[in-house]
């Protein structure tokens, strides 16, 4: 996996592409356009999102990084429908969500999108096999057996299935939620720091799934990460800054990852910099 050169890198000789020469994403499983969410009002106004214009490809791992406050978890949210912008469109799956109402964005979630936070959000008074067909179960509908076992086999639950979790690791726990967000054969699966209590040995378990799932499974999952050594499990990582797309890095690997944080960190001092100068003189 090495990098990509290309004649308009957000960051020379960084393999950094900005947004204007992003590869064309065909056939995208989630599309945002102008893109824009506000918070609060007056002295305490928040632009978390300005305008971000975005397709993420069907059947790949996106990885979205970027400074605290950048507005990964706002971008993810309003792309899984649990937040709304204030301004512009998304499409899952070909469908507009970005004006649909509480009950259909519900029924939307249930069905369409599945979903892995970082605290594994399991039901503690259920087992980790009705926890996986839970969002089946609310949907009223039947369990694709061989869809069960095959994603509890390569999740290395078999064994578990009875227990509760309380009885089970960390690691184990975040497999579960795992597992449950990919049942119901979702159009998108979005992880919110999905590694983010886990150990390495138990956070490479639950990424190499999230990959195996894209790469086996034909699934299309979107992951917000801190984490380079997470984030080099992506086919395309994107950064955002200021509520906006930076740049992106396609195949990455922890180290291009690296290097590519501490050249848009340093572009951003530069730009800081010259702002400042500009601002006393
Ligand atoms: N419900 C909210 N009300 C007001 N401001 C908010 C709200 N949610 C987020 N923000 C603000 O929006 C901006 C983006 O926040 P967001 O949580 O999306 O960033 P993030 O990149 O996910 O950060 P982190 O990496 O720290 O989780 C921040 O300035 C944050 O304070």
């Amino acid at each position: 996996m090495g990098r990509h050169s290309t004649a308009h890198e957000a960051v020379p000789g960084s393999g950094l592409v900005g947004p204007a020469d992003f590869a064309p994403v065909h056939d995208p499983i989630v599309l945002a356009r102008s893109l824009t969410k506000v918070y609060g009002a007056g002295n305490t106004r928040v632009r978390a999102l300005d305008g971000v214009d975005v397709d993420l490809a069907r059947g790949e791992l996106t990885a979205i990084m970027g400074p605290s406050g950048s507005g990964k978890s706002t971008l993810m949210h309003c792309l899984a429908g649990l937040d709304s912008p204030t301004e512009g469109t998304i499409e899952v799956d070909g469908v507009e969500i970005s004006r649909m109402g509480q009950r259909q964005l519900t029924k939307l979630r249930r069905t369409r999108i599945g979903f892995v936070f970082q605290a594994y959000n399991l039901v503690p008074t259920l087992t980790a096999a009705e926890n996986i067909t839970l969002p089946l179960d609310i949907a009223r509908r039947p369990v694709d057996r061989a869809r069960f076992d095959t994603i509890v086999r390569t999740l290395e639950l078999t064994d578990r299935l009875h227990h509760r979790p309380t009885e089970l690791s960390g690691g184990q726990q975040q497999r579960v939620a795992c597992a449950r967000a990919l049942i119901a054969a979702p159009s998108v699966v979005f992880a919110d720091e999905p590694t983010g209590n886990l150990d390495s040995t138990a956070a490479a378990e639950v990424l190499g799934f999230l990959r195996t799932s894209v790469d086996e499974l034909g699934q299309s999952v979107v992951m917000v990460t801190h984490e380079p050594t997470a984030a080099a499990y992506a086919h395309r990582v994107l950064f955002l800054a200021d509520g906006r797309l930076e740049a992106e890095l396609r195949d990455p690997d922890a180290d291009s990852i690296l290097d590519a944080l501490r050249d848009l960190g340093a572009a951003r001092e530069g730009a800081g910099e010259r702002i400042t100068v500009a601002a006393r003189r």
